[in-house]
């Protein structure tokens, strides 16, 4: 079996680094033409799936905006889910989960656990309630070759408060959770299977990402406002395992599908132009 880390490995090699939201914000809806209702939702995710599905290495649907709509809206991320998966893209659901051990475990059987109806490759996670609460998250993706991403530094400036508070031993909570997830990571190759969440907003923080050996999520690219030239700040010397995340950015782009294709290029040429000048 491979591990998530050696699929999203090549995927990023096929396909280039980048993820790309799925957030149908009401407004979008809006700017496509469309209801705010399930036929709606329906129909802007699979203009996204079919404009985007078969170039796009990663795709995040947000649950929030299906959730939104009950058991309809959450029957359209099972089947976009698997539509992008039967295309090749690999799916991370934004759901942020996080609870007691027991709790979590479930969580895993829902996302985690091939038999399940939503069935992702990878899961953000909340580590509010201890990193080690995680581990049937960890376990669970590590017997079946998914990935989890936790949030470390996130994009919003309410997060520095907590996020940057230190801890007993010396170090913020921010950095526990990256060396707690860097011990995931270790000795895997190509990459590990256990990300981190680290906002593209928050500039150049001092936190050591040098040893996590996984992958970087970066969110709050466009519509929050940070752009890839901010990517050298935040990441230094790691920016070569940054995964850069658009939701908004790309998608305002549409309903157009060529148009939406044009905006995943421009925010992937974006990204390489900042790798290449060698940061
Ligand atoms: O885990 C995330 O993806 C996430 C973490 C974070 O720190 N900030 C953040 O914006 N996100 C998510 O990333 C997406 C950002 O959307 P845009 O601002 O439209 O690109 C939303 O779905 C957020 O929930």
């Amino acid at each position: 079996m491979e591990t998530f880390g050696t699929r999203l490995h090549r995927a990023v090699a096929e396909r280039g680094p980048l993820c790309v939201g799925i957030d149908p914000h009401p407004g979008l809806l809006a700017r496509w033409g469309l209801e705010d209702d399930v036929d709606g939702l329906e129909r802007f995710v699979r203009t996204v799936a079919e404009a985007l599905g078969d170039r796009v290495a990663v795709f995040k649907p947000q649950s929030a905006f299906f959730e939104r709509f009950g058991s309809r809206g959450v029957a359209i991320l099972e089947s976009t889910i698997r539509q992008l998966r039967d295309v090749g893209a690999l799916v991370l659901l934004d759901a942020k989960r996080g609870d007691i051990g027991s709790t979590v475990a479930a969580y895993a059987s829902a996302y985690l656990d091939p038999s399940s109806p939503m069935y992702v490759d990878a899961l953000t996670a909340s580590p509010y309630l201890g990193v080690g609460s995680l581990a049937p998250m960890f376990e669970t993706a590590a017997a079946h070759g998914g990935g989890v991403f936790v949030l470390a530094l996130t994009s919003n400036p309410e997060g520095a408060e907590v996020q940057r508070a230190v801890t007993s031993g010396g170090r913020t909570v921010a950095q526990l959770v990256i060396d707690e997830i860097s011990q995931l990571n270790r000795g895997a190759e190509p990459l590990g299977s256990f990300g981190l969440v680290v906002g593209a907003t928050i500039g150049d923080t001092g936190h050591d990402l040098s040893r996590v050996n996984g992958p970087l999520l970066a969110p709050g690219l466009g519509a929050q406002g940070a752009t890839a030239a901010d990517l050298p700040t935040v990441f230094g010397p790691s920016l070569s395992a940054v995964l850069p995340s658009y939701s908004r950015e790309v998608l305002n782009a549409g309903p157009d599908a060529d148009a939406l294709r044009a905006a995943a290029a421009r925010v992937a040429a974006d990204f390489r132009h900042i790798l290449a000048a060698g940061h």
